[in-house]
C-alpha cells in the first residue's frame, strides 16, 4: 500500500497486466505522477482530429430519476428505445400533442427486445438480442426484478426509492452505478465461479476515495464570485478555496448546509450496503466482501470516474432531419410552438429530455484534467455505451493526453472550485498556473 492510500487518500498502486492487455495496439501508454496518480501519455504523434480511443464501458447505467420514471432505454448499452413521438407525448404529458409531430414516419423504431424474465415482472427491454444476452451474462442474472424474491424485490424497491439527497447534494445516480457494479462482481461470483476479488478486479483500478471525502461545495454555494465580480469578492472567494481545502466546513454556506440533517454520509453508505445485502440476498462470504466501507469507496469510485453516458435525443434527430426538408423548419417551429401552448412546458428544449447515464471506463479514466486539454471524449458517434476520443490538435509522442472535467469557459476561480469539490485536487495545468499568477497581480 503506498503511503498516500495509508493517509486514506486515494492509491496510485494498479496491476500493470490489466493496462498492459488494455492498451495493447493502441497508441497509449500508462505512466504515474506524484502528483496526479496515474495517467496516459501519447506513444507516437498523433494528428488533429484522430481518433485516439475507442472503448465499450466497463458498466453504464441510467440515472436513477429517468428509470424511475420509466424514460426507455437498452438496460445493457443505454441507446434509446424511444420514438420521437413517444419522446414528445412523456416531455409534454400530451399524447394528443405528440400525434401532431410533422414527418414522424421517417423515424424508424428501434425494435425492444423484452426480458427472459418479464413473465415473473421484469419490464427492462434492450435495444437486440445481444444486449440481452451480454446484460444477463454480466449482471441480469442477480438483478433481475424478474428472478428476485417477494422479500428481495422489496429491498429493491427501496434502494430505488432511498432518499439517496445527503446534505443537499443527490447521490442517486451514483448510488445506481453503484447497484449495478455490485451486481457484476455478484454475477461474477455466483454464474462464472470467480472470487469476489477476481470480480471486483477492473473496479480495484479505479482511483478511489471514500464518499466522506467528496464535498460539493460549489453546489451548496448560491453565489460563487467569478473572476469578473468586484476584487473584494474574488479575494474572499479565494480565501474560502484555501480554508476548504483542509476544512470544507470552513465555508460558513456549506457549514450551514451540511448540518441540516440529521443523518451522516457514513449512516447513508450503512443503509445503503444493506439494503444491497437484502436485495441480493447475499452470503456471508459476500457481505463480508461488499460492506459500508467498500460500498463507500466505490462510490467514491464512481464520483472520480464516471463520465457523462447519454444517448442522443429521438427528438432532436428528428428535428435534424425534418429541417433538412423543404419548409421543414417551418413546420417544425410550428409544431413546438403549438406544443407549448397546449402543455405546461414554457420551453421548447424541454422537448428534448431524452435520458442521461453514466458510464466507467476501464481506460477512458486514466485520462487527467487540464483546462486546456489535447483531447475530447466523444459520445454521440455511436448510439451506444462505446466512449471515442479524439484529438484537438497535433500531438507529439510523449506528450501527457488529458481531457478536461468540467466546462473550460469558466472563470479561474469556478474551476479551480469545481475540480477541488468534485475531484480533490488542484488544477496547475499551464492555463491556471498563468491564469493563477494574474490574479494575484489583480488583488
Ligand atoms: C478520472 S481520474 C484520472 C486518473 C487518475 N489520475 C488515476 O490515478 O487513476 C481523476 C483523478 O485524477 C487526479 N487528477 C486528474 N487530473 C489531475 C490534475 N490535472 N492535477 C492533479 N490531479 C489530477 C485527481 O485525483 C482526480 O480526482
Amino acid at each position: 500500500m503506498t503511503e498516500n492510500a495509508q493517509r486514506g487518500g486515494p492509491s496510485w498502486t494498479y496491476t500493470q497486466d490489466f493496462y498492459t492487455m488494455a492498451l495493447a495496439g493502441t497508441c497509449l501508454k500508462v505512466f504515474t505522477d506524484e502528483m496526479k496518480g496515474k495517467g496516459l501519455c501519447a506513444t507516437r504523434a498523433i494528428a488533429a482530429d484522430d481518433v485516439v480511443h475507442e472503448e465499450t464501458a466497463l458498466c453504464c447505467s441510467q440515472n436513477m430519476d429517468d428509470y424511475n420514471i420509466g424514460v426507455q432505454v437498452c438496460a445493457f448499452c443505454l441507446k434509446s428505445l424511444e420514438t420521437p413521438r413517444t419522446q414528445v407525448a412523456r416531455n409534454a404529458h400530451c399524447r394528443k400533442a405528440a400525434l401532431a409531430l410533422p414527418h414522424h414516419q421517417l423515424h424508424m423504431p428501434e425494435s425492444a427486445v423484452p426480458c427472459l424474465w418479464r413473465e415473473t415482472g421484469c419490464t427492462d427491454l434492450f435495444c437486440s438480442a445481444r444486449c440481452r444476452e451480454a446484460a444477463t451474462q454480466k449482471f441480469h442474472w442477480v438483478s433481475c426484478a424478474g428472478r428476485l424474491t417477494a422479500e428481495q424485490q422489496a429491498a429493491r424497491r427501496e434502494f430505488l426509492q432511498y432518499d439517496w439527497v445527503q446534505n443537499g447534494v443527490d447521490f442517486s445516480d451514483t448510488a445506481m452505478v453503484g447497484f449495478r457494479i455490485v451486481a457484476q462482481v455478484l454475477c461474477a461470483h455466483r454464474l462464472h465461479g470467480c472470487s469476489m476479488s477476481e470480480g471486483f478486479a477492473p473496479y480495484a483500478q479505479l482511483i478511489r476515495s471514500p464518499l466522506a471525502s467528496f464535498y460539493f461545495s460549489y453546489l451548496l454555494l448560491d453565489n460563487v464570485p467569478t473572476a469578473a465580480s468586484s476584487t473584494a469578492e474574488v479575494a474572499a472567494h479565494a480565501a474560502a478555496v484555501k480554508a476548504s481545502k483542509s476544512d470544507p466546513m470552513a465555508i460558513p454556506e456549506v457549514r450551514a448546509a451540511y448540518t441540516v440533517e440529521g443523518r451522516s454520509k457514513a449512516a447513508m453508505c450503512k443503509e445503503g450496503v444493506a439494503l444491497l445485502q437484502r436485495l441480493f440476498d447475499m452470503s456471508d462470504e459476500e457481505r463480508s466482501y461488499l460492506n459500508a466501507s467498500r460500498w463507500s469507496e466505490l462510490l467514491g469510485a464512481v464520483l472520480l470516474n464516471g463520465q457523462d453516458r447519454s444517448p442522443p435525443s429521438p427528438y432532436d434527430l428528428h428535428r435534424d432531419l425534418v429541417a433538412c426538408l423543404p419548409d421543414g423548419e417551418a413546420l417544425m417551429k410550428e409544431f413546438e410552438h403549438n406544443v407549448l401552448q397546449t402543455s405546461s412546458l414554457t420551453d421548447a428544449a424541454d422537448l428534448s429530455h431524452s435520458s442521461r447515464g453514466q458510464g466507467i471506463y476501464g481506460v477512458g479514466c486514466l485520462f487527467n484534467h487540464s483546462c486546456d486539454p489535447n483531447l475530447n471524449v466523444q459520445y454521440a458517434a455511436v448510439n451506444d455505451e462505446t466512449l471515442s476520443v479524439v484529438a484537438l490538435r497535433d500531438i507529439a509522442a510523449g506528450e501527457e493526453l488529458t481531457i478536461s472535467y468540467i466546462d473550460t469557459s469558466l472563470p479561474y476561480a469556478v474551476r479551480q472550485q469545481q475540480l477541488l469539490d468534485h475531484y480533490l485536487f488542484e488544477c496547475k495545468c499551464p492555463r491556471c498556473r498563468c491564469e493563477s499568477s494574474e490574479n494575484k497581480l489583480f488583488t
